[in-house]
C-alpha cells in the first residue's frame, strides 16, 4: 500500500536528521515541506513566535492542541526546563503514530505525553485522569472550528490560572474568526497579534495570544 504524505516525512527525518536532536529534527521536517511536500507543520517563520512565547512563559505543564506529525511538540520541548512537560492532543490515529516516532527520534519522549482523541474529551480528564492542576500554556493548533469552544472548555474545567498563556496558530488562514471575535471581547483575556505567514508559503496568516486574566 502507498505511504502517506506523513510517512513520508517521517523517513525522511529517520533518514536525514540526527537521532536525540530536537533541532535537527525540526530543521529537517522544514527542509522537506518546503523542498518536496507542503505539510500543515507550523513552520519556521511561525515557530519564531511559538518559541519566544514558550521562552516567555518557561512553563511547568503546557498543552497542545492538534500534535499532527509532532514538528511543534518537538518544537516546543526542546525549551522546557528540566520536569516541565508538554501533554499534546491528536485526534487522527495516523497522525498520533508519525508523531510518536518522530518525538522518540528527536529524544524528548520523557518531556511528552501523546493523548490520542478529540479534545472535547481529553480537556475534561486533564485534571483527574493526567494530574494536571492548571495549564502554563496551550498551544492551539487542531481544527479551527475547535479553538473558541476548546477555549471556553478550559475555562469550563479550571484549566487556566491567572497568567495562563494560549497561543493560537492560523487565526488569518484558514482563519478562526469566532475564537478571535471571542478572545478580542472577553474581558478575561489580553490579546496579542502576531501577523506573519503560512508555513511554507508566501500567503498571510498570523498567531494570536491570549493571555488569561483570571
Ligand atoms: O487543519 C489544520 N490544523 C492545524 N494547523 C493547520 C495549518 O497550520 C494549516 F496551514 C492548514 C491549512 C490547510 C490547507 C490549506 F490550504 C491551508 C492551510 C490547516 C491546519
Ligand atoms: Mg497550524
Amino acid at each position: 500500500m502507498n505511504q502517506s504524505k506523513e510517512q513520508r516525512i517521517l523517513n525522511f527525518v529517520l533518514q536525514n536528521a540526527v537521532r536525540g536532536d530536537p533541532c535537527s529534527v525540526v530543521d529537517t521536517i522544514d527542509k522537506y515541506c518546503s523542498q518536496k511536500e507542503w505539510a500543515m507543520n507550523v513552520g519556521n517563520e511561525k515557530g519564531e513566535i511559538l518559541d519566544k512565547t514558550v521562552e516567555e512563559v518557561n512553563p511547568s505543564v503546557a498543552l497542545e492542541l492538534g500534535t499532527y506529525c509532532g514538528y511543534s511538540a518537538v518544537r516546543i520541548s526542546r525549551l522546557l526546563k528540566a520536569g516541565a512537560r508538554l501533554l499534546t492532543v491528536e485526534f487522527n490515529p495516523e497522525f498520533a503514530a508519525i508523531a510518536k516516532q518522530m518525538i522518540e527520534f528527536a529524544g524528548v519522549q520523557d518531556k511528552v505525553k501523546l493523548l490520542e482523541g478529540p479534545s472535547e474529551e481529553i480537556i475534561p480528564q486533564l485534571k483527574k485522569k493526567y494530574e494536571v492542576d492548571t495549564l502554563d500554556f496551550v498551544f492551539l493548533d487542531h481544527w479551527k472550528d475547535r479553538y473558541r469552544p476548546d477555549t471556553i472548555l478550559l475555562q469550563e474545567c479550571n484549566l487556566l490560572r491567572k497568567g495562563s498563556v494560549l497561543l493560537a496558530d492560523n487565526v488569518i488562514f484558514p482563519g478562526a474568526p469566532d475564537f478571535l471575535d471571542y478572545v478580542r471581547k472577553s474581558p478575561h483575556f489580553q490579546c496579542t497579534y502576531y501577523p506573519s505567514h503560512l508555513e511554507y508559503m508566501q500567503v498571510e496568516d498570523a498567531m494570536e495570544k491570549a493571555v488569561f486574566l483570571g
